[in-house]
Formats: C-alpha cells, sequence, structure tokens
C-alpha cells in the first residue's frame, strides 16, 4: 500500500524539483518549502496533508504559477511555470460562484471570457452540468443552490475551462460531513469519467485516502515531503470503502505519521 517513487518510464505533467521558497516577514526570513521534489504523473489524483502552516498552499500556488520558488525548479509539461494560465484552474475552499450569473452562465464564464465559440460553450456546460447533477438547476441564481450545490457548480467551471491540471484547496472543507461526502463520491465518478491531473489539498485524512491515488504527507514548516501512501482502492468505490480493513489501517498508519509531527 505504501510506496516512494512515481514510475520511471512516464513524463511527468508536473515536475518540482528541489524547490525552496521564502517569504520576508519583519521576524526575518521564512523559509514554508524546503528542496521539495515532487512529480505529478498526467491524469494522477494527489492529495496532499501535513499540519498547517507545513506549505501545501504556497506549493498549489507556485503550481498555479502565482508564485515563484525562491531557488528550485518548477515545470508544467518540460516548461517552466512562470504564471497563472487556463491550463491550471483553482478551486478554493470558498465559493468562488458568481451571484450575478445564473448557474449555466458561471459554469461557461471562462470559456466565454478567453472568447470560445458559442457551440463549444454551450457544448461545455452541457456536459458538465449534466456531470455534477445540476441540470435541473441550470438556469438557477447562485442564491437558489445549496452550499454542497455551489461547490458543484465552481467544480462544473474549473473542468468547463478544459484545464489539464486542477488544483484544489480544501474545496470541501466548508461543507457539512453528509455533503462533504456526498461530493467525494461524485468527484471520483467526474474524474474517472473525465480524466484530468489533480492536486487537492485537504485536512481530512478519510478524504485524502478516499479521492487520492496517491496522498503526500508533508513535515511542519518549513515543509518537505515526510511520506506517500498509494490507497489503491477499488474505482467503484463509495462510502463503504471507509469501514474496510484496509481503509481503516491505512487511515491509522497516516493518522500515527501525522501524530508524531506534534
Ligand atoms: N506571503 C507570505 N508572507 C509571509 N509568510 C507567508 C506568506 N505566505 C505563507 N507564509 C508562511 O509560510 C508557511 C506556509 O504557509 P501555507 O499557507 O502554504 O501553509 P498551509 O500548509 O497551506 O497551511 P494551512 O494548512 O494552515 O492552510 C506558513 O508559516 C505561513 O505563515
Amino acid at each position: 500500500m505504501t510506496s516512494t517513487a512515481s514510475p520511471q518510464h512516464r513524463q511527468p505533467i508536473i515536475e518540482v524539483v528541489d524547490l525552496t521558497v521564502t517569504f520576508p516577514t519583519p521576524e526575518g526570513e521564512v523559509t514554508a518549502l524546503d528542496r521539495v521534489g515532487l512529480d505529478i504523473e498526467e491524469n494522477e489524483f494527489v492529495c496532499i496533508m501535513g499540519p498547517s502552516g507545513c506549505g501545501k498552499t504556497t506549493l498549489l500556488n507556485l503550481i498555479a504559477g502565482i508564485l515563484k520558488p525562491s531557488r528550485g525548479h518548477i515545470g508544467h509539461k518540460g516548461s517552466p511555470i512562470t504564471g497563472p494560465g487556463p491550463d491550471r484552474a483553482v478551486v478554493f475552499q470558498a465559493d468562488a460562484v458568481f451571484p450575478w450569473m445564473s448557474v449555466e452562465d458561471n459554469i461557461g464564464y471562462s470559456l466565454k471570457v478567453r472568447g470560445r465559440p458559442r457551440q463549444e460553450t454551450e457544448a461545455a456546460v452541457d456536459r458538465y452540468v449534466s456531470l455534477v447533477g445540476l441540470s435541473d438547476f441550470r438556469k438557477a441564481w447562485p442564491r437558489q443552490l445549496s452550499g454542497g450545490m455551489k461547490k458543484r457548480v465552481d467544480i462544473a467551471r474549473a473542468y468547463a475551462a478544459d484545464p489539464d491540471v486542477l488544483l484544489m484547496d480544501e474545496p470541501f472543507g466548508a461543507l457539512d460531513i453528509m455533503t462533504k461526502e456526498r461530493l467525494q463520491e461524485e468527484l471520483v465518478k467526474l474524474w474517472q469519467l473525465s480524466p484530468r491531473t489533480v492536486v487537492f489539498i485537504t485536512h481530512d485524512l478519510e478524504e485524502a485516502l478516499f479521492l487520492g491515488d496517491r496522498v503526500i504527507l508533508m513535515s511542519p514548516r518549513p515543509g518537505r515531503i515526510a511520506a506517500e501512501y498509494r490507497p489503491n482502492l477499488p474505482a467503484d468505490r463509495d462510502m463503504s470503502v471507509k469501514t474496510s480493513p484496509e481503509f481503516v489501517a491505512l487511515a491509522k498508519t497516516l493518522r500515527d505519521a501525522l501524530k508524531t509531527f506534534h
């Protein structure tokens, strides 16, 4: 169940080499990430966990291109990441749904601003409104939606932009447990129907193990990669897998590893 390296024969879509990030603060320099190395393969679902302040969001922001490394290299498809781009979409914990736009206009927004043909935008909206189960709500306004439905709009909008990397920073962190687990199941299905490279940050170790092909555990600041786990769950999994002996054992391993940081 546990492994340490990606297969060598595949070209990573995201390549992180010896990456260090420091921030100047009034108290002196803070090292957020320290010589991090990581390869992410195309269409891999990678979850990143670790104690608060270990640099998870910093790493995501580097992949998004909104932050630059102090030292080291970060690349996407063989080229250095020098800024944000439509090939890498971000979903945050807070809803980014525009309240003045209907569900369908929210989902098609990024294609519209990029001047994509109307037919292409409509086809993407049709596909993703249906894949996230909001077909009956496509004309609805965000104020008519629950928190979980708004999150589905967020995810559909990120997907509709057709990025090859989806960056998710605790997207389900503010949802109640029932909604959260339903969205976890839906995200696994969506990812199988519409494969993408996903980098997903979470504080919830069961969420990480349920969703990820690979779960990366980072050490406390300065963040380094402490361990990697491959849950290897069945593709058609649902919440019941969380009570299987294999899952419970792996969750214990991860919980014990996290405890060593306290
Ligand atoms: N712009 C900044 N200026 C100074 N320090 C920063 C800045 N951004 C992040 N840091 C520091 O870098 C470290 C890593 O921050 P980051 O937000 O990446 O951690 P995190 O693992 O995502 O935390 P959390 O789980 O609490 O969201 C923290 O100690 C944070 O205070």
